[in-house]
This record gives C-alpha cells, sequence and structure tokens, in this order.
C-alpha cells in the first residue's frame, strides 16, 4: 500500500496534480468517489482536477471497495441519538419548512378547517418530507461523503445501515400519506405520494444529470402549500362548479365581487401560493449553490452555479424579479388578500430584487451570501404580510380592539324595539 501511495504520487505529479491543500483533513479516514472510483486515503486533500484524472485509471486509484469504518449497531445507540438521526435523516430543519408552507395555505385559505384536520396535514406533510429527504440521502452517500456540508449525515459517517435508513423511508412514505388519505383527503395524499416521487426519483436523479434538476426541485418546494390548501377541501383546478375569479381592486370595478366563501375558494389562489414559493427558491437556491459550487464540481452534481455562475445569477434575478408581479397582482387578483397587498409586499420585494440585481451585476461570495440572507427573512416576512391583508380578515375585531359592528347593530335594534 505505503508503495502504491508513493507511485500514485509520482503519477499525479506527472499530471501536475501534486501534493495541495490539506483543506480536507477532516477526511482523513473516508474514501472518496471519484467517477466510479474510491480515492484511498492520503488523496483526500488532493486537489479535485476532473480533465487530468479523467486521463487514465492509475492501478493505486483502482480500489475497489472501501474499507471504511464500520457501521453502528442499532443497539449501540441511545434513544436520543437514534431519534437525532431519524432527524438528520429527514433534514429537520428543512422539514419543519416545508410544514410551516403547508400551514400557512391552511392559514390563508378561505374555507373553515378542524383541529384533526389540521394535525394530520401537518403530520402528514412533515412524514412525506422525511421519507423524501431519507429516499434522497440513500442514494447520495458516495457524492455527501465529499462535500464538508453533507460530510457528517447519518448514512455517510456510518452512524446506521442503508438497510435502517430504507426502513425509515418507508415508514414515513406509507405512513405519510395514509394519515393525508384517511385524515385529511386522497387529493392531499397523492400530491404528498407524488411529491416524494418527484424529489426522491426525479430531482435526486436530475442533479447529477442536468443542470435544469432546480426547476424540478422548486416545483418540490412550491407543492406543498398546495397540499395544504387542498387539505381545506380547496380546489386546484377550475371547474363549472369553482370557475377561476378575479377579484379587481375596488376602484376598477362598480361590482365588486361579495366575499362569499365560495367565491374565495377561487383556484387561482394556489396557484399564487405555489409561484411565491416557486419563484423564491431560485434566489434562495442559486445563491447557496454558488457559495458551495467547489463542492458541487468536486462530487459531480450539475449544477447551473459550477456550468455557468453568470446565467446562474441571472436565473436567480429573473425569479426574484417575477416576485414584483406574482405578489403585487397576482395574489390580490386571486383573492387571497386584499390589494394593499399589492403595495406593502413592494418593500420586501425591492430588497429582495435589489440584493439579486447586485449579484447579478458583480457576482461574487459577498453578494451570493446577501443573497440567500435576504432569502431567509424574505418568505417568513410576506407569509406575515399576506396574514395581514388576508380578504375577509378584520384584524381589529380578531384582536378585540373594535365593536363588532353587527352585534352593535343588533344591540341599538333592540333598544329601539324595547323603548317604544
Ligand atoms: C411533502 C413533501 C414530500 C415535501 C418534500 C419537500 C422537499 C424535500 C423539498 C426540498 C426542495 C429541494 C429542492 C431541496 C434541495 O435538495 P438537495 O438534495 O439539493 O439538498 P442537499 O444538497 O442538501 O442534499
Amino acid at each position: 500500500m505505503q508503495r502504491s501511495l508513493l507511485r500514485t504520487t509520482c503519477w499525479t505529479r506527472q499530471l501536475g496534480v501534486g501534493r495541495l491543500s490539506t483543506s480536507s483533513a477532516a477526511l482523513s479516514n473516508t474514501f472518496f468517489l471519484h467517477n466510479t472510483q474510491w480515492l484511498p486515503p492520503g488523496y483526500e486533500g488532493t486537489k479535485y482536477r476532473p480533465r487530468s484524472l479523467q486521463k487514465g485509471t492509475h492501478p493505486a486509484l483502482a480500489v475497489p471497495e472501501p474499507p471504511l469504518k464500520a457501521f453502528r449497531n442499532i443497539d449501540t445507540l441511545s434513544t436520543r441519538r437514534l431519534l437525532n438521526v431519524y432527524a438528520q435523516l429527514s433534514k429537520a430543519r428543512l422539514t419543519v419548512l416545508v410544514m410551516l408552507t403547508s400551514m400557512s395555505a391552511v392559514a390563508l385559505s378561505p374555507l373553515p378547517t378542524t383541529v384533526p384536520i389540521l394535525l394530520s396535514t401537518a403530520i402528514g406533510t412533515a412524514l412525506c418530507s422525511a421519507s423524501a429527504n431519507t429516499l434522497n440521502q440513500l442514494q447520495e452517500v458516495p457524492f455527501d461523503a465529499q462535500m464538508a456540508r453533507t460530510r457528517s449525515r447519518p448514512l455517510v459517517r456510518r452512524a446506521i445501515t442503508p438497510l435502517h435508513g430504507a426502513a425509515v423511508a418507508l415508514a414515513t412514505g406509507i405512513a405519510g400519506p395514509a394519515l393525508l388519505w384517511y385524515m385529511v383527503n386522497p387529493v392531499t395524499a397523492m400530491l404528498g405520494a407524488g411529491n416524494i416521487v418527484l424529489y426522491a426519483g426525479v430531482y435526486t436523479w436530475m442533479k447529477r444529470k442536468s443542470i435544469y434538476n432546480t426547476w424540478v426541485g422548486s416545483v418540490v418546494g412550491a407543492i406543498p402549500p398546495l397540499m395544504g390548501w387542498t387539505a381545506c377541501g380547496g380546489k386546484l383546478l377550475p371547474s363549472s362548479d369553482y370557475p377561476v375569479q378575479f377579484f379587481l381592486p375596488d376602484f376598477l370595478t362598480t361590482n365588486p365581487l361579495p366575499l362569499d366563501i365560495s367565491l374565495v375558494d377561487n383556484p387561482l389562489s394556489p396557484f399564487a401560493l405555489f409561484m411565491l414559493l416557486y419563484s423564491w427558491q431560485f434566489p434562495h437556491f442559486n445563491a447557496l449553490s454558488y457559495l458551495v459550487r467547489d463542492s458541487y464540481a468536486q462530487a459531480g452534481y450539475t449544477m447551473l452555479s459550477v456550468t455557468n455562475s453568470a446565467k446562474n445569477a441571472l436565473v436567480s434575478l429573473r425569479h426574484a424579479a417575477l416576485l414584483v408581479p406574482v405578489c403585487s397582482v397576482l395574489v390580490p387578483l386571486s383573492g387571497l388578500t386584499t390589494w394593499a397587498f399589492a403595495l406593502t409586499s413592494l418593500i420586501p420585494n425591492l430588497i429582495y430584487v435589489r440584493a439579486a440585481w447586485r449579484f447579478y451585476k458583480h457576482g461574487g461570495e459577498k453578494n451570493a451570501r446577501s443573497v440567500f440572507q435576504h432569502s431567509l427573512w424574505y418568505l417568513p416576512v410576506m407569509m406575515g404580510l399576506m396574514m395581514f391583508h388576508k380578504q375577509g380578515m378584520d384584524w381589529l375585531k380578531w384582536l378585540g380592539l373594535a365593536g363588532d359592528e353587527e352585534q352593535d347593530k343588533e344591540e341599538n335594534e333592540a333598544v329601539v324595539v324595547a323603548s317604544q
């Protein structure tokens, strides 16, 4: 082994690879996959040189099986550690965000719901997301092992076996859609199951095949609000019962639509929510992707940030700009919010566009980090504003700060009748 390592060092020197940085020293006992070859310890610090390394396969590189450390025995994991592993498999923070986006559609829906439906939707969505994320990690072990950001994931560090991981994916992948099917409704369950397939089947595979994976990934992220919408009984597609309704501002119409609940249950509303989540993800993801582009390149992912970073920033700018008409036209037009949202949403939107513009114009990690940071507050702020301007919502009354006009009228009439 010593000898073959020595030979490999000479060989890599000949190719101009040489001994390079020790920035990946943490990998010291981890083999990593490179062009279907597992590279042995000692080469983890070797800077990735795709072209030169593709020139040939040195015998020392052709290590068939990496002698990785043994899988942890499930018995040696305490319950707390096991739960922690499950949380990591489900990418807990992402799953919470997914659940919140689904819940925000429930909150924005004009249709009433019940506590059991609300809880089942939240738990069912979280289980579907946990399954999708576990399936994603099961497929990406060799690639995750090469990136600092993902190197400590449970399957990579062999905290549990792939079989155990597959059992978790299967259990959550059955429990989530089943809960949604029986406690909520079949449409919501099918959206959840379909999204598992889209993320774990299509998106995960596309990450290594085509830059268009990001477009598919954005659809995945935009489906949970649709699940919240359908959970309340909202429709997704127009029909004669649920035609598309356009809520024009009062000054444009002499005959504003009555805020009848069947009218507010409008197929344009879930489309508006979908578009908000879809477009938001491009600046968010493309900025992050730019920051970790070296890892993506090393792991062999086909990302726009790697192949064409200028286009990557342009796509991010385009979608940040698209959010302006989505929020200032589509959302109020759908009846989800009043037209005041068209104005108030302009402030966060212009801040987001400005950050995306700087990233496009000047590039660089500082601007990418700025876009990413803006994307983190953008979504909760926008959802909060939408709730504030929700159509038909009287916050003063809800907070008990204003009298109930109907009740006041009835009381006044009763006083008049009594005094007669
Ligand atoms: C209801 C249901 C099934 C919801 C699924 C929601 C979900 C998993 C959204 C993730 C969206 C996305 C493209 C994330 C990036 O994954 P990545 O693989 O690029 O991330 P990584 O590099 O950190 O692994």
